[in-house]
């Protein structure tokens, strides 16, 4: 099994971009030296031309550092969109490393997740991912070189001034930590009591009629009422941290530039040094503020971001399906062999669904499951398209096991027509088709004629090629029929129904079920059903009881020897069931 996980990928991504990553160093260094130079211009300025009255080079110095100052921010700019593209990279390779990994994962992991906690992965996990490097580390490390090259400065132009600004990054770190911290405890308070007013404003809407008719309308506004209250006390939370932190942070920028003043000052002259010097100082050492404070909220977007790469990396780590079978699966239409060799299956460990099962199915049966509701009739339809792998035993279609039957060749196989139609985005040919090109527009058609569709679908302005924007231009039994377009368009020769008439009127049914006779013909059927009466076509009828074959026979042979199978036609006859 290929290793997928976000430190390969990311070291992958770096060595496809080997010379972003060298211009983003190149630029880095360029800034952290840019970034020193005004207040050492400034300097000059101040000591030579102003103290001094020289105006030796007065313009010339003047020019150099608007320059600087422009040339630090067209470094800035490069700096974030060479930064931009790496993290739109990063994210891209491992989105496509996650979807790669997406269609070999086992099936049973589909369900047992659901599919917004999937979705979530995929998309809010990795941009916490590439947020983690591009803001997170590359950003700490673009603040730490700052502080740096701030520091050697500060102590090239004075010894005791690099002391002060040493002895002040810890206070305003810790300072601004705390306000962080506070305020980020805050905004999470005020996150959930937004999303309280979201999901009351949703229930109202959703519950409206309910509501209406059962005068609920002031009790579901004082509820949003309390809920808006909640909302608006978080809120004055965050806006009291977020108001009292500036002006904090600027009293302390404004108290070390006066002690600064006041140590450099002619009377005093504690440090030795000259204004210029001083001036300097005093414009690094307020250089080091932003970067200090970055720091903090990078720190916590890499927190934040490591629950996000360890939740992609388990995701990468899930179980694969392995197929072992490379070659194509050549079916023999006419001789289909399904066993079920000791099959047992479990979701969780420990608790089996399915025990023990054995049976044997031949070309052209038509077989029908049954037993009661949870019994594992679905769960055993999802083995036998090998969606799920037993936990022990095998089930092989002509000696294959079917769960190394390559997904491609599946359509081929199999025509599976579930409960419920999932409408997907396009046109009404591809609803049939699924978007497959190597099925034809022929083959559309002949399907869609097979259920009875075509007159109808071909009615629409632009035919097959319709558009579907509201699934509603489809009834519910019409959708139903679409499905079994869908599972027979490639003309398999094992048929797979799953209680397909459970939701319909009897009108519809009928007309369903005669759609079916017609494409059961020279088919291998399986069918889950509750309704006995339509099982009396079938050839042979499996009972399942407590996740057990309990009986196999043909309709005949049960009603005289199942008494389950007795009572249970006769409460249908009387329509009980
Ligand atoms: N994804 C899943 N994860 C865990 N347990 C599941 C999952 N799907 C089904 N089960 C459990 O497996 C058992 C069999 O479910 P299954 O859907 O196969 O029954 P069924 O006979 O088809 O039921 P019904 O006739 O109501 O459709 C049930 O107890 C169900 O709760």
């Amino acid at each position: 099994m290929k290793k997928y996980n976000v430190k390969n990928s990311v070291i992958g991504t770096a060595k496809k971009n080997k010379i972003y990553i060298a211009l983003l160093l190149l630029l880095v260094a360029a800034a952290t030296i840019l970034n020193v130079v005004p207040p050492l211009l400034m300097k000059k300025l101040i000591d030579y031309n102003f103290t001094l009255k020289t105006e030796d080079k007065l313009i010339f110095t003047a020019v150099i550092y608007v320059m600087v100052i422009f040339a630090t921010g067209v470094v800035n700019f490069f700096r974030e969109a060479v930064l931009t593209v790496l993290g739109q990279n990063i994210t891209t390779d491992i989105r496509l490393l996650m979807m790669e990994k997406l269609e070999k994962i086992s099936a049973s992991y589909f369900s047992k997740n659901e599919s917004g906690q999937i979705s979530s992965r995929l998309i809010n996990d990795v941009d916490a991912v590439s947020s983690m490097f591009t803001s997170g580390i590359a950003g700490m490390a673009i603040d730490l070189f700052k502080i740096i090259g701030v520091l050697i400065s500060v102590f090239y132009l004075s010894r005791g001034l690099g002391i002060i600004a040493l002895l002040l990054l810890p206070v305003i770190y810790f300072i601004t930590r705390f306000f962080q911290k506070k305020m980020l405890g805050a905004q999470i308070e005020n996150r959930k009591q937004v999303g309280e007013v979201n999901n009351h404003i949703a229930e109202s809407f959703k519950n409206i009629f309910m509501i209406k008719s059962f005068s609920k309308e002031s009790y579901m506004e004082d509820k949003y009422g309390l809920i808006l209250e909640n909302n608006y006390e978080t809120l004055e939370k965050v806006n009291f941290y977020d108001s009292i932190f500036s002006p904090i942070i600027r009293i302390i920028r404004a108290a070390v530039i006066a002690f600064i003043a006041v140590m450099c000052s002619k009377e005093l002259d504690y440090l030795g040094i000259s204004v210029g010097m001083a001036a300097a100082s005093i414009d690094l050492i307020s250089s080091l503020f932003t970067p200090v404070e970055n720091l903090g909220m990078e720190l916590q977007s890499i927190q934040k971001s490591l629950s996000g790469v360890k939740r992609v990396d388990e995701f990468l780590r899930e179980e694969e399906d392995i197929k072992e079978t490379k070659e194509i699966f050549n079916f023999d239409i006419n001789n289909v062999d399904i066993r079920f060799n000791n099959v047992s299956f479990a979701y969780d460990k420990g608790n089996e669904v399915l025990k023990d099962i054995n049976f044997q199915i031949n070309s052209f049966e038509k077989v029908t499951f049954t037993g009661r509701t949870g019994v594992g009739k679905s769960t055993l339809f999802k083995l036998i398209v090998g969606l799920l792998k037993p936990t022990e035993g095998s089930i092989t279609i002509n000696g294959t096991d079917v769960f190394q039957i390559q997904n491609k060749d599946k359509r081929k196989i199999f025509g599976y027509v579930e409960q419920n139609f999932h409408m997907i985005k396009g046109t009404v040919a591809d609803q049939v088709s699924l978007g497959d090109s190597d099925i034809t527009m022929d083959q559309i058609k002949n399907a869609l004629n097979m259920v009875g569709l075509l007159e109808y679908v071909e009615g629409f302005e632009q035919g097959c090629s319709t558009v579907v924007q509201n699934e509603n231009i489809f009834s519910q039994g019409q959708r139903q029929l679409l499905s079994i377009a869908r599972a027979l368009v490639n003309n398999p020769p094992i048929l797979i129904l799953d209680e397909i008439t459970a939701n319909l009127d009897q009108v519809t049914e009928e007309k369903i079920v005669s759609v079916l006779e017609k494409a059961c013909e020279n088919r291998t059927i399986l069918t889950i059903s509750h309704r006995l009466s339509s099982m009396a076509a079938s050839d042979k009828i499996v009972i399942l009881e407590a996740g057990r074959v309990k009986n196999i026979g043909t309709p005949e042979m049960l009603l005289k020897n199942d008494q389950w199978y007795k009572n249970h036609m006769k409460l249908e006859n009387l329509t009980w069931t």
